[in-house]
């Protein structure tokens, strides 16, 4: 590897052993870039990569809320600014027990080269909470919001940081974290937020856009290997808001997706969730904050395998949608086992290091990296935003024929990145070079800082 990108990288790891994810990622993105470092050498001269590594800002703080048995409790909430060279910092919002500055930081970094992806004027942000929402009323929901954004308000606004949904956060949410922000302002600057209410102003098709833009994606990637979704089947991982979207635009293009997953398994249904009473069900599943998938083996008949994951199950495409690191080398060697020729990434890397070099180096797959393919949630975020900025509201065609061309564009400019640094058609390269390279253009072009 080349001298610097191994130096930075052991920095790094130095540095921040403590954050493993953190370092995981920086490692992945790092070790596609060696062709663009050997042909700019005005990267090291400026030390662009350590920069690049070390947030702009990062800060914690104390979000504390009442349960509806009046006790007390204390969380830590966190916000990562980490690049802002290309837009104000934009990013989501994850409330998990198991969140810390490691995965904010790891979710923050890899959103730097995603939101560059997109095109749009997005710098990049990553924030949330060790709160677990799971079993939590609505009005401790909503009280967990208020005290957060009370926490938080001052630091955030429409052209500084403008937070989104992630895990644990979703459209109710992020209502609660607006009705509070403008309670606090005074003003109606709904900008602050993305993947609001429609009537808060929402943009229309953002609560689907990151598994619309999934399945975009991967209908690039079909054509490319002259194939066509329809009769596709699909295993998607968890039951969330990503998942939920593949699932309405993958029935919608004729293909089905047959597995589900949550922390207590996976179903599958040889069917495919595609009719609109099994979409609208796992709506039901997120809200009811039960988080188990089993409830959708009971209510549909369908087989439910305790403490199993889906990825042995024979299909055409693998999608993991739920969390990180869901991938380890035992699955992505049943995954090759059982012929899957696509594996399109969709949840924030969900894949280890170990799993992905294996997968990579194996002709027969396809690997699509996934920030380029759940990059049309934070694309349609800044949709909204412009919608908010010109108080105007597009129509459900017009916002999906962008993120369909958004995601076009993102796809072709990954194939296009990795052709011209002589690295084939490898869509994961691609990405991370395209990324950076934006990002790159204009931190030099602002001076060292
Ligand atoms: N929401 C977005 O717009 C968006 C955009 C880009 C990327 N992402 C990424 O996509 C992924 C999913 O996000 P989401 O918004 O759908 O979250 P979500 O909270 O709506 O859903 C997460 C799902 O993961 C499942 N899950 C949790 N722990 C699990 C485990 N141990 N095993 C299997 N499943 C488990 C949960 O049951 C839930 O169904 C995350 O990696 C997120 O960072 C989301």
């Amino acid at each position: 590897m080349n001298g610097y990108l191994a130096r930075v990288i052991e920095e790094v790891k130095g540095k921040h052993g403590d954050e493993p994810e953190f370092v995981q990622t920086v490692e992945e993105v790092f070790s596609s870039l060696e062709p663009v470092i050997e042909q700019h050498p005005e990267y090291e001269a400026a030390d662009l990569l350590s920069r690049m590594v070390e947030p702009e800002r990062t800060f914690s703080f104390r979000v504390t809320w009442m349960a509806d048995d009046g006790t007390w409790h204390t969380n830590t909430g966190y916000r990562t600014q980490f690049n802002g060279a290309i837009g104000p910092y934009k990013g989501g919002l994850r409330f998990r027990k198991d969140v810390n500055l490691g995965i904010i930081k790891f979710l923050a970094f890899e959103q730097t080269f995603k939101n560059a992806l997109t095109g749009l004027p997005i710098g990049s942000g990553k924030g949330g909470s060790d709160f677990d929402p799971t079993g939590k009323s609505d009005a401790e929901i909503m009280r967990f919001c208020q005290s957060f954004m009370t926490a938080l308000h001052r630091f955030i606004g429409p052209d500084v940081d403008v937070p989104a949904g992630d895990m644990g956060v979703g459209t109710r949410e992020i209502s609660y974290l607006f009705g509070q922000y403008r309670r606090l302002r005074g003003a109606w600057e709904n900008g602050v937020l993305t993947g609001k209410d429609f009537a808060s102003g929402g943009s229309l098709v953002r609560p689907q856009a990151t598994g619309y833009g999934a399945v975009y994606y991967l209908e690039n990637v079909l054509k490319h290997e002259g194939e066509s979704i329809e009769g596709k089947t699909i295993a998607c991982a968890g039951f969330g808001n990503v998942t939920w979207g593949i699932c309405q635009k993958a029935a919608d293009l004729g293909a089905k997706v047959v597995t589900l997953s949550g922390p207590d398994g996976y179903i599958y249904d040889p069917d495919g969730v595609t009719t609109k009473e099994k979409i609208d069900y796992i709506v039901e599943m997120r809200a009811s904050g039960r988080n188990q998938v089993k409830d959708y083996a009971d209510k549909f008949g369908v087989a439910f395998y305790p403490g199993e994951k889906p990825w042995g199950v024979k299909v055409d495409v693998c999608m993991p949608s739920a969390m990180e690191n869901d991938v380890h080398l035992e699955h992505a060697r049943q995954i090759v086992g059982n012929g899957v020729k696509y594996y399109i990434e969709v949840a924030n890397m969900p894949t280890t290091n170990e799993a992905l070099s294996y997968l990579m180096s194996q002709s027969g797959v396809i690997v699509a990296p996934s920030k380029a393919v759940n990059a049309g949630g934070v694309a349609t975020s800044a949709l909204e935003m412009a919608q908010n900025s010109e108080r105007l509201v597009w129509t459900e065609e017009e916002v999906d024929q962008r993120l369909r061309q958004i995601m076009n564009n993102i796809y072709t400019m990954s194939v296009e990145a990795a052709e011209k640094y002589g690295l084939g058609y490898n869509l994961v390269a691609g990405a991370n070079i395209a990324g950076f390279q934006r990002v790159a253009d204009a931190m030099m072009a602002q001076g060292i800082f």
